[in-house]
């Protein structure tokens, strides 16, 4: 019986999906994914040669729709999930794991009304989202980094990342980390600190998103700094590895990864979220002695200079046990031990 990994929309949601597909790829089975042709889930699994198939179905999210828009959403999901019927009907699935976001909700929904298929769920943050919400309930198994009850309390960070780890002991390197689309805020906070960092001696890593990266690359060379700068990058754990410090997003997969790859961090999390979840997700760290937090607004080169006089080497040296290598393994031992 064949297994669908379905979800997408985000990065974040986008990188457990791969880890998964990695996962399968590297035991010789190959998944279905089930994505969106909205969100970056096509420019993420088109055309890959780990997959069976990728379909790229017609959804968009719901949750932030009113009116006409949530009535038009919830018929294209409707419509989609009619094309799940098909495709699990054709490839024989007994298996849907879902990343969530609104790309999974198709499959998703088409796994509970499908006799003898199970449901699996990885929820990536400390709040869970509203799909899985009302799906987690039909799941055989909901896969959380946060939950201390999870049968698997690792988070499926690439091995990479791990493979970039090291230990802290200098401040040399600091960089800036927006999550998958960049963030405004942090590049402003970035480009408002760079005089003084650089008077420091300390070399600036800056990923900015796409839509930003322009206006930051040329404020950089009007400064007469020179940064790097990238909008987005497939090598980031290599870029986590030159740096000593972090300010970052607190997104999940790139807050786990930091974590993965030993990095003292201060988390800046996205003010709008869901339920708050990016400051949730840091302060389960921060409650563990594992990061800083500073609310956007608070956000100064002060508070900056000020955490970076803390101990950091000892931080770095106990972000080693936050996280364990093999939590996409687990996950995928896991799944297959029960079907
Ligand atoms: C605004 C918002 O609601 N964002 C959500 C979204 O964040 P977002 O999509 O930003 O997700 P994350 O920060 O969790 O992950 C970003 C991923 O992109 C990768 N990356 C990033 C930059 C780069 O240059 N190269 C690269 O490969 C990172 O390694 C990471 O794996 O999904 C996350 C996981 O559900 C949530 O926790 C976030 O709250």
């Amino acid at each position: 019986m064949r297994v669908v990994i379905t979800g997408g929309g985000t990065g974040g949601h986008l990188k457990v999906a791969d880890s998964l597909i990695e996962e399968y790829s590297n035991r010789g089975i190959k998944p279905i994914f089930i994505g969106s042709v909205n969100g970056q889930d096509k420019q993420w699994f088109e055309n890959d040669k780990r997959l069976k198939k990728a379909f790229f179905l017609d959804t968009k999210g719901v949750v932030n729709k009113k009116g006409f828009g949530k009535i038009k959403s919830l018929f294209a999901i409707l419509k989609a999930m009619n094309k799940c019927f098909d495709i699990f009907d054709k490839y024989d699935v007994g298996t849907v794991i879902s990343v969530g976001g609104f790309s999974a909700a198709p499959a998703t929904f088409a796994s509970i009304f499908t006799f003898g298929c199970k449901l699996y769920i990885h929820e990536q943050n400390s709040v869970m989202g509203r799909l899985n919400q009302i799906t987690s309930k039909f799941a055989s198994e909901v896969f959380s980094s946060f939950d201390p009850n999870s049968v698997v309390k690792d988070y499926p960070v690439s091995s990479e990342f791990f493979d970039n780890a090291r230990i802290r002991d200098q401040f040399r390197t600091i960089i800036f980390l927006g999550g998958s689309q960049g963030a405004h805020a942090i590049n402003n906070f970035a480009l408002k600190t760079a005089s003084k960092l650089n008077s420091m001696g300390i070399k600036i890593i800056h990923q900015t998103g796409s839509s930003d990266f322009e206006r930051v690359q040329e404020e950089y060379k009007k400064l007469g700094i020179q940064a790097d700068v990238f909008a987005f990058t497939k090598e980031l754990s290599k870029k986590m590895n030159e740096a000593d410090f972090a300010v970052s997003r607190a997104g999940a997969s790139t807050l786990w990864e930091l974590c993965a790859n030993s990095l003292p961090t201060l988390f800046v999390p996205y003010p709008y979220a869901a339920k708050d979840h990016q400051y949730t997700n840091a302060k389960f760290l921060e409650e563990k002695d594992l990061c800083y937090i500073c609310r956007e607004n608070d956000l100064s080169e002060d508070f900056l200079m000020e955490v970076l006089k803390k101990d950091n080497f000892k931080l770095s040296k106990r972000l080693v046990d936050s996280i364990h290598c093999n939590g996409v393994e687990s996950i995928v031992h896991y799944i297959l031990s029960k079907s």
